[in-house]
């Protein structure tokens, strides 16, 4: 991150202190955690990676809340209506919700990296396996129960599908507020290149399980200033409380460990 040491090092000490990583700074004896910084030159490209298959039905999308740590848009899970296949996956997993984590400025904000390359923002669109798993809950304990897709979001144009989901935020300013929001389909978030890079993982945020197969874009997505400044004009705190702005709500680097990053193009 460009900045002096005094200000990283206060920076890494801030985020550290948010209440989600007081005690969760790393999992102990974990080997698989996220997010990673993602080296282009060591990644290895697998020929057998097929294309990522995404069917998300618009009329599945329930509502948006605010977590006190993001704010996510839950999908209805209970059939496979919302699905993705392909790419490193084995069968279909169902989507269940997405969210983003983004920086108090445009310098920093996304949990991965790229050659150490930080972006403002980045979206996660979090799937889980029904072959395997009985329920969301339960596959979150799966090893490879998830996939969770993301997809660096860049200063830049105007969004204009992002900008139906911006246009709800103000009514969830506030912890533990919701909104409906209904008829959406998260493929307009995705961009249109194909490239992905996919390792083995973890959740950026609790409980932190190691049953994640990451699937991230290459590509980033275009969003304008105004947008990005609406994600900053959440809270983390609740109605009634002293107000603390929904920034940096990212989790820091995790050693790569044993680990490849696969490639599905050269
Ligand atoms: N940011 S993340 O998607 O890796 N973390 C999560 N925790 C609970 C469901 S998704
Ligand atoms: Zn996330």
């Amino acid at each position: 991150r460009p900045c002096s040491l005094a200000a990283c090092s206060s920076f890494r000490l801030r985020d550290a202190l948010h209440p989600l990583w007081q005690s969760e700074l790393s999992v102990s004896g974990g080997t698989r955690q996220s997010p990673i910084n993602i080296q282009w030159r060591d990644s290895v490209y697998d020929p057998h990676l097929k294309p990522l298959k995404i069917h998300y039905d618009p009329t599945t999308c329930l509502y948006i809340w605010n977590n006190g740590y993001s704010f996510q848009v839950e999908f209805d899970d209970s059939a496979d209506k919302s699905v993705i296949m392909g790419g490193p996956l084995e069968n279909h997993y169902r989507l269940k919700q997405f969210h983003f984590h983004w920086g108090a400025i445009n310098e920093w904000g996304s949990e991965h990296m790229v050659d150490s390359k930080v972006y403002p923002a980045e979206l996660h669109l979090v799937h889980w396996n029904p072959v395997t798993s009985t329920s969301f809950e339960e596959a979150i304990m799966e090893n490879n129960g998830l996939v969770v897709i993301g997809v660096f979001l860049k200063l830049g144009a105007h969004h204009a599908g992002l900008q139906k989901l911006v246009d709800a935020l103000p009514a969830v300013k506030h912890k533990d507020t919701i909104v409906e929001f209904d008829v959406f389909d998260p493929s307009c978030l995705m961009p249109s290149c194909p490239d992905y890079w996919t390792y083995d993982g973890s959740l950026t945020t609790p409980p932190l399980t190691e049953s994640v197969t990451w699937i991230i874009k290459k590509t980033p997505i275009e969003v304008d200033q105004n947008q990005l400044e609406e994600f900053r004009m959440l809270l983390f705190t609740s109605a009634g409380e002293e107000e603390k702005r929904m920034v940096d709500n990212f989790r820091p680097l995790q050693p790569l460990m044993n680990r490849t990053v696969r490639s599905s193009f050269r």
